[in-house]
Protein backbone atom coordinates (compact mmCIF):
# COMPACT_ATOMS: atom_id res chain seq x y z
CA UNK A 1 0.00 0.00 0.00
CA UNK A 2 1.22 3.39 -0.59
CA UNK A 3 0.49 6.02 1.66
CA UNK A 4 1.05 9.48 0.16
CA UNK A 5 2.52 11.89 2.75
CA UNK A 6 1.49 15.29 3.40
CA UNK A 7 4.09 17.89 1.15
CA UNK A 8 5.36 20.43 3.46
CA UNK A 9 6.98 21.80 0.33
CA UNK A 10 4.02 22.60 -1.12
CA UNK A 11 2.71 26.12 1.04
CA UNK A 12 0.34 28.96 0.53
CA UNK A 13 2.30 31.56 2.10
CA UNK A 14 0.60 34.79 3.71
CA UNK A 15 2.31 37.94 2.31
CA UNK A 16 1.81 41.36 4.13
CA UNK A 17 2.08 43.78 1.39
CA UNK A 18 2.14 47.07 3.59
CA UNK A 19 5.33 47.51 2.92
CA UNK A 20 5.20 47.55 -0.98
CA UNK A 21 1.93 49.63 -0.25
CA UNK A 22 2.82 52.27 2.64
CA UNK A 23 3.19 55.70 2.07
CA UNK A 24 5.48 57.48 2.44
CA UNK A 25 7.09 54.76 0.91
CA UNK A 26 9.29 52.03 3.36
CA UNK A 27 12.79 51.51 1.96
CA UNK A 28 13.57 49.83 -1.17
CA UNK A 29 14.25 47.13 0.12
CA UNK A 30 10.95 45.79 2.51
CA UNK A 31 9.42 46.42 -0.98
CA UNK A 32 11.99 43.86 -2.72
CA UNK A 33 10.76 41.61 -0.48
CA UNK A 34 7.20 41.66 -1.36
CA UNK A 35 7.90 41.58 -4.45
CA UNK A 36 10.01 38.70 -4.83
CA UNK A 37 7.42 36.47 -1.76
CA UNK A 38 4.79 37.08 -4.31
CA UNK A 39 6.81 36.13 -6.95
CA UNK A 40 7.93 32.28 -5.10
CA UNK A 41 3.96 31.94 -4.67
CA UNK A 42 3.49 32.52 -8.12
CA UNK A 43 5.84 30.48 -9.27
CA UNK A 44 4.85 27.86 -7.22
CA UNK A 45 1.46 27.05 -6.26
CA UNK A 46 0.16 30.35 -7.93
CA UNK A 47 -1.63 31.33 -4.72
CA UNK A 48 -1.05 33.59 -1.79
CA UNK A 49 -3.02 35.37 1.39
CA UNK A 50 -2.59 38.60 1.14
CA UNK A 51 -2.25 41.23 4.14
CA UNK A 52 -1.43 44.46 4.95
CA UNK A 53 -4.39 46.27 2.47
CA UNK A 54 -6.58 49.50 3.37
CA UNK A 55 -9.96 47.89 3.04
CA UNK A 56 -11.97 47.92 5.92
CA UNK A 57 -13.42 45.57 7.89
CA UNK A 58 -16.55 47.30 8.07
CA UNK A 59 -17.07 47.82 4.16
CA UNK A 60 -16.43 43.76 4.07
CA UNK A 61 -18.86 42.67 6.51
CA UNK A 62 -21.34 44.93 4.98
CA UNK A 63 -20.90 43.30 1.64
CA UNK A 64 -21.41 39.86 3.39
CA UNK A 65 -24.74 41.33 4.75
CA UNK A 66 -25.94 42.14 1.34
CA UNK A 67 -25.03 38.67 0.34
CA UNK A 68 -27.20 37.30 3.03
CA UNK A 69 -29.61 39.32 2.08
CA UNK A 70 -29.50 39.21 -1.67
CA UNK A 71 -29.62 35.30 -1.22
CA UNK A 72 -32.44 35.07 0.85
CA UNK A 73 -35.11 36.62 -1.58
CA UNK A 74 -37.33 34.26 -2.65
CA UNK A 75 -35.96 32.37 -5.76
CA UNK A 76 -38.50 34.03 -8.36
CA UNK A 77 -37.23 37.28 -7.35
CA UNK A 78 -33.58 36.21 -7.80
CA UNK A 79 -35.15 34.61 -11.48
CA UNK A 80 -35.87 38.22 -12.26
CA UNK A 81 -32.42 39.64 -12.12
CA UNK A 82 -30.94 38.34 -15.14
CA UNK A 83 -29.67 41.01 -17.48
CA UNK A 84 -31.14 42.03 -21.28
CA UNK A 85 -29.52 40.79 -24.15
CA UNK A 86 -26.14 39.35 -24.69
CA UNK A 87 -24.72 40.89 -21.37
CA UNK A 88 -22.69 38.07 -19.00
CA UNK A 89 -21.95 38.47 -16.25
CA UNK A 90 -24.92 40.78 -14.83
CA UNK A 91 -27.28 39.76 -12.13
CA UNK A 92 -28.04 35.87 -10.79
CA UNK A 93 -26.95 33.05 -11.64
CA UNK A 94 -29.00 30.18 -10.65
CA UNK A 95 -27.71 27.03 -8.37
CA UNK A 96 -26.59 24.41 -11.02
CA UNK A 97 -25.66 26.81 -13.75
CA UNK A 98 -22.16 25.92 -14.17
CA UNK A 99 -20.48 22.67 -14.37
CA UNK A 100 -16.70 23.79 -13.63
CA UNK A 101 -15.44 20.10 -13.76
CA UNK A 102 -16.57 17.77 -16.80
CA UNK A 103 -18.31 14.63 -15.12
CA UNK A 104 -19.33 15.78 -11.90
CA UNK A 105 -22.93 17.48 -11.13
CA UNK A 106 -23.79 20.92 -11.37
CA UNK A 107 -21.78 23.05 -8.57
CA UNK A 108 -24.22 23.64 -5.33
CA UNK A 109 -23.62 27.14 -5.17
CA UNK A 110 -25.76 30.24 -6.64
CA UNK A 111 -23.90 33.53 -7.60
CA UNK A 112 -24.51 37.49 -8.31
CA UNK A 113 -22.42 39.16 -10.87
CA UNK A 114 -21.65 42.96 -10.50
CA UNK A 115 -19.39 45.05 -12.27
CA UNK A 116 -18.81 48.85 -13.55
CA UNK A 117 -22.16 50.34 -14.42
CA UNK A 118 -22.20 51.18 -17.82
CA UNK A 119 -25.25 52.30 -19.30
CA UNK A 120 -26.67 50.03 -22.15
CA UNK A 121 -26.69 53.13 -24.77
CA UNK A 122 -23.10 53.89 -23.65
CA UNK A 123 -20.74 53.56 -26.93
CA UNK A 124 -18.34 51.00 -24.51
CA UNK A 125 -21.78 48.60 -24.03
CA UNK A 126 -22.99 48.85 -27.85
CA UNK A 127 -18.85 47.73 -28.67
CA UNK A 128 -18.36 45.10 -26.18
CA UNK A 129 -22.28 43.74 -25.60
CA UNK A 130 -21.22 40.52 -24.12
CA UNK A 131 -19.28 42.33 -21.09
CA UNK A 132 -19.76 46.13 -20.34
CA UNK A 133 -23.36 47.03 -19.69
CA UNK A 134 -25.39 47.98 -16.94
CA UNK A 135 -25.35 46.55 -13.55
CA UNK A 136 -28.71 45.23 -12.02
CA UNK A 137 -29.88 45.13 -8.04
CA UNK A 138 -32.57 43.63 -6.54
CA UNK A 139 -35.64 46.44 -6.46
CA UNK A 140 -36.80 45.39 -3.31
CA UNK A 141 -33.89 45.45 -0.92
CA UNK A 142 -32.66 49.05 -0.32
CA UNK A 143 -29.40 50.44 -2.28
CA UNK A 144 -27.63 50.41 1.78
CA UNK A 145 -28.06 46.82 2.12
CA UNK A 146 -26.09 45.96 -1.43
CA UNK A 147 -25.91 48.35 -4.25
CA UNK A 148 -24.23 51.02 -2.53
CA UNK A 149 -21.48 49.04 -0.28
CA UNK A 150 -20.63 46.65 -3.56
CA UNK A 151 -19.96 49.50 -5.47
CA UNK A 152 -17.63 50.62 -2.90
CA UNK A 153 -16.60 47.78 -2.33
CA UNK A 154 -15.72 46.86 -6.35
CA UNK A 155 -13.73 50.17 -6.27
CA UNK A 156 -11.39 49.26 -3.79
CA UNK A 157 -10.97 45.38 -4.62
CA UNK A 158 -10.42 46.83 -8.24
CA UNK A 159 -7.71 49.27 -6.68
CA UNK A 160 -6.17 46.60 -5.27
CA UNK A 161 -6.25 44.07 -7.42
CA UNK A 162 -3.98 46.90 -9.83
CA UNK A 163 -1.83 47.31 -7.27
CA UNK A 164 -1.14 43.69 -7.19
CA UNK A 165 -0.30 44.04 -10.87
CA UNK A 166 2.20 46.28 -9.99
CA UNK A 167 3.94 43.84 -7.46
CA UNK A 168 3.64 41.33 -10.53
CA UNK A 169 5.22 43.06 -12.79
CA UNK A 170 8.33 44.41 -10.35
CA UNK A 171 8.58 40.69 -10.48
CA UNK A 172 8.66 40.14 -13.74
CA UNK A 173 11.36 41.62 -15.92
CA UNK A 174 9.50 43.38 -18.40
CA UNK A 175 9.50 46.36 -17.20
CA UNK A 176 6.81 48.44 -15.00
CA UNK A 177 4.57 49.23 -17.78
CA UNK A 178 3.87 45.95 -18.74
CA UNK A 179 0.32 45.70 -17.61
CA UNK A 180 -0.26 49.34 -19.05
CA UNK A 181 -2.16 48.71 -21.68
CA UNK A 182 -3.91 45.48 -20.06
CA UNK A 183 -5.35 47.91 -17.13
CA UNK A 184 -6.46 50.62 -19.83
CA UNK A 185 -9.41 50.90 -21.91
CA UNK A 186 -12.20 50.25 -19.17
CA UNK A 187 -10.77 47.58 -18.18
CA UNK A 188 -13.43 44.40 -17.47
CA UNK A 189 -13.36 43.20 -14.05
CA UNK A 190 -16.05 41.33 -12.27
CA UNK A 191 -17.30 40.78 -8.44
CA UNK A 192 -19.21 37.52 -8.07
CA UNK A 193 -20.84 37.50 -4.61
CA UNK A 194 -21.29 33.53 -3.92
CA UNK A 195 -23.85 31.10 -1.92
CA UNK A 196 -23.10 27.82 -0.95
CA UNK A 197 -25.42 25.90 0.96
CA UNK A 198 -24.15 23.47 3.21
CA UNK A 199 -23.49 20.02 1.51
CA UNK A 200 -22.86 16.27 2.78
CA UNK A 201 -19.48 15.42 2.02
CA UNK A 202 -20.53 12.23 -0.12
CA UNK A 203 -24.13 12.49 -1.55
CA UNK A 204 -25.21 9.38 -2.31
CA UNK A 205 -23.71 5.95 -2.68
CA UNK A 206 -20.42 5.24 -3.99
CA UNK A 207 -20.43 4.81 -7.40
CA UNK A 208 -24.38 5.55 -7.90
CA UNK A 209 -23.66 9.17 -7.99
CA UNK A 210 -21.27 11.90 -9.39
CA UNK A 211 -19.56 13.73 -7.11
CA UNK A 212 -21.10 16.81 -6.00
CA UNK A 213 -19.19 19.68 -4.89
CA UNK A 214 -19.75 23.99 -4.20
CA UNK A 215 -17.23 24.48 -6.76
CA UNK A 216 -16.11 22.06 -9.08
CA UNK A 217 -11.95 22.05 -10.33
CA UNK A 218 -11.18 24.93 -12.26
CA UNK A 219 -8.41 27.67 -13.09
CA UNK A 220 -10.09 30.91 -13.23
CA UNK A 221 -10.03 32.86 -16.54
CA UNK A 222 -8.18 36.05 -16.24
CA UNK A 223 -5.30 38.02 -15.12
CA UNK A 224 -5.93 37.32 -11.09
CA UNK A 225 -8.39 36.93 -8.52
CA UNK A 226 -8.54 38.10 -5.42
CA UNK A 227 -11.38 35.99 -3.01
CA UNK A 228 -12.49 37.43 0.42
CA UNK A 229 -14.16 33.96 2.30
CA UNK A 230 -16.14 33.71 5.47
CA UNK A 231 -15.42 31.28 8.03
CA UNK A 232 -16.83 28.58 7.30
CA UNK A 233 -13.74 27.51 4.98
CA UNK A 234 -13.56 24.96 2.10
CA UNK A 235 -12.04 26.38 -0.63
CA UNK A 236 -9.00 24.30 -1.11
CA UNK A 237 -6.05 23.91 -3.94
CA UNK A 238 -4.39 21.09 -5.79
CA UNK A 239 -0.89 20.34 -5.13
CA UNK A 240 0.17 18.66 -8.41
CA UNK A 241 2.37 16.34 -7.62
CA UNK A 242 0.61 14.62 -4.69
CA UNK A 243 -3.05 15.31 -5.82
CA UNK A 244 -3.48 16.04 -2.16
CA UNK A 245 -6.17 18.53 -2.08
CA UNK A 246 -5.20 21.80 0.14
CA UNK A 247 -7.23 23.44 2.51
CA UNK A 248 -6.75 27.24 2.68
CA UNK A 249 -8.13 28.66 5.54
CA UNK A 250 -10.20 31.32 6.41
CA UNK A 251 -8.01 34.90 7.47
CA UNK A 252 -10.58 37.69 7.90
CA UNK A 253 -7.30 39.89 7.72
CA UNK A 254 -6.52 38.33 4.04
CA UNK A 255 -7.63 38.28 0.71
CA UNK A 256 -6.67 35.23 -1.29
CA UNK A 257 -5.34 35.66 -4.60
CA UNK A 258 -4.46 33.76 -7.24
CA UNK A 259 -3.04 33.62 -10.94
CA UNK A 260 -5.61 33.14 -13.34
CA UNK A 261 -5.37 31.42 -17.06
CA UNK A 262 -4.05 35.12 -18.87
CA UNK A 263 -0.70 35.61 -16.60
CA UNK A 264 -0.29 31.85 -16.79
CA UNK A 265 -0.31 32.23 -21.06
CA UNK A 266 2.17 35.52 -20.91
CA UNK A 267 5.03 33.67 -18.54
CA UNK A 268 4.32 30.55 -20.78
CA UNK A 269 3.37 28.65 -17.77
CA UNK A 270 6.03 30.24 -15.65
CA UNK A 271 2.90 31.76 -12.97
CA UNK A 272 0.30 28.75 -12.51
CA UNK A 273 -2.96 29.18 -13.13
CA UNK A 274 -3.74 26.51 -10.55
CA UNK A 275 -6.76 23.84 -9.77
CA UNK A 276 -8.85 25.11 -7.00
CA UNK A 277 -12.17 23.67 -5.75
CA UNK A 278 -14.77 24.47 -2.73
CA UNK A 279 -16.32 22.01 -0.51
CA UNK A 280 -18.85 23.43 2.13
CA UNK A 281 -18.21 20.90 4.77
CA UNK A 282 -19.07 23.28 7.83
CA UNK A 283 -22.52 22.55 8.31
CA UNK A 284 -23.81 26.24 7.43
CA UNK A 285 -23.81 28.50 4.97
CA UNK A 286 -20.97 29.71 3.41
CA UNK A 287 -20.23 33.49 1.48
CA UNK A 288 -17.92 34.39 -0.63
CA UNK A 289 -16.98 37.64 -2.76
CA UNK A 290 -14.65 36.77 -5.80
CA UNK A 291 -12.70 39.65 -8.01
CA UNK A 292 -11.78 38.64 -11.45
CA UNK A 293 -9.20 41.14 -13.13
CA UNK A 294 -10.21 40.55 -16.68
CA UNK A 295 -8.69 44.08 -18.53
CA UNK A 296 -8.53 45.72 -21.50
CA UNK A 297 -11.56 43.46 -23.99
CA UNK A 298 -9.14 44.21 -26.79
CA UNK A 299 -5.36 43.18 -25.19
CA UNK A 300 -3.86 40.80 -27.29
CA UNK A 301 -2.74 37.57 -25.23
CA UNK A 302 0.85 36.60 -26.12
CA UNK A 303 3.43 35.57 -24.41
CA UNK A 304 5.70 38.42 -23.28
CA UNK A 305 8.58 38.69 -25.20
CA UNK A 306 6.91 37.30 -27.64
CA UNK A 307 5.86 38.83 -30.74
CA UNK A 308 2.93 36.22 -31.89
CA UNK A 309 2.09 32.80 -30.89
CA UNK A 310 -1.24 30.87 -31.17
CA UNK A 311 -3.28 31.57 -28.04
CA UNK A 312 -5.99 30.38 -25.59
CA UNK A 313 -8.69 28.67 -27.58
CA UNK A 314 -10.69 29.10 -30.82
CA UNK A 315 -7.67 29.06 -33.18
CA UNK A 316 -7.63 26.86 -35.55
CA UNK A 317 -4.69 23.93 -35.80
CA UNK A 318 -2.07 25.37 -37.38
CA UNK A 319 -3.39 28.79 -37.38
CA UNK A 320 -1.15 31.56 -35.75
CA UNK A 321 -3.64 33.79 -34.77
CA UNK A 322 -3.91 35.85 -31.08
CA UNK A 323 -7.02 35.81 -28.99
CA UNK A 324 -8.18 39.15 -27.47
CA UNK A 325 -9.13 39.07 -23.64
CA UNK A 326 -12.46 39.16 -25.28
CA UNK A 327 -12.35 36.12 -27.33
CA UNK A 328 -10.53 34.20 -24.17
CA UNK A 329 -13.43 35.24 -22.04
CA UNK A 330 -16.32 33.88 -24.26
CA UNK A 331 -14.68 30.66 -24.63
CA UNK A 332 -14.37 29.80 -21.46
CA UNK A 333 -17.68 31.30 -20.13
CA UNK A 334 -19.19 28.93 -23.38
CA UNK A 335 -17.31 25.80 -21.95
CA UNK A 336 -18.37 25.68 -18.25
CA UNK A 337 -21.77 27.09 -18.31
CA UNK A 338 -22.65 25.17 -21.95
CA UNK A 339 -21.72 21.78 -19.88
CA UNK A 340 -24.19 22.40 -16.93
CA UNK A 341 -26.72 22.82 -19.76
CA UNK A 342 -25.66 19.37 -21.37
CA UNK A 343 -25.84 17.96 -17.65
CA UNK A 344 -29.35 19.54 -16.60
CA UNK A 345 -30.48 18.24 -20.29
CA UNK A 346 -29.19 14.64 -19.49
CA UNK A 347 -30.31 14.13 -15.63
O1 LIG B 1 -15.79 30.68 -3.25
C1 LIG B 1 -14.59 30.46 -3.28
O2 LIG B 1 -13.93 30.32 -2.25
C2 LIG B 1 -13.88 30.31 -4.59
C3 LIG B 1 -14.67 30.75 -5.78
C4 LIG B 1 -13.95 30.53 -7.05
O3 LIG B 1 -12.96 29.84 -7.12
C5 LIG B 1 -14.43 31.18 -8.28
O4 LIG B 1 -15.54 31.78 -8.26
O5 LIG B 1 -13.70 31.13 -9.29
FE1 LIG C 1 -11.93 30.18 -8.94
Amino acid sequence: MIIKMADETFTIPTIDIGPYLSDPPSSPEAAKVVVDQVRQACMTTGFFCLTGHCMSRELQRHVFAGCEKLFSLPLEEKRKLRPAGVLKNRGYELIGAQVLREGTLPDLKEGFFISQHIPSDDERALQHPYFLGPNIFPANLPDDDLKAPCERYYREVFGLGCEVMKILAAGLGYGEHVFDEFLSNDPAGFLRLLHYPPQREESGEKGEKKEQLGAGAHTDFGAITLLMQDDAGGLEVLNNSTGEWVPIEPNPDAFVVNIGDMLALWTKGVYKSNYHRVINRSGKDRYSVAFFLDGNLETQLKAFGEDEQPAGAGGAVGERRVVTVEEHMLERLGTTYGRAAKSVLSS
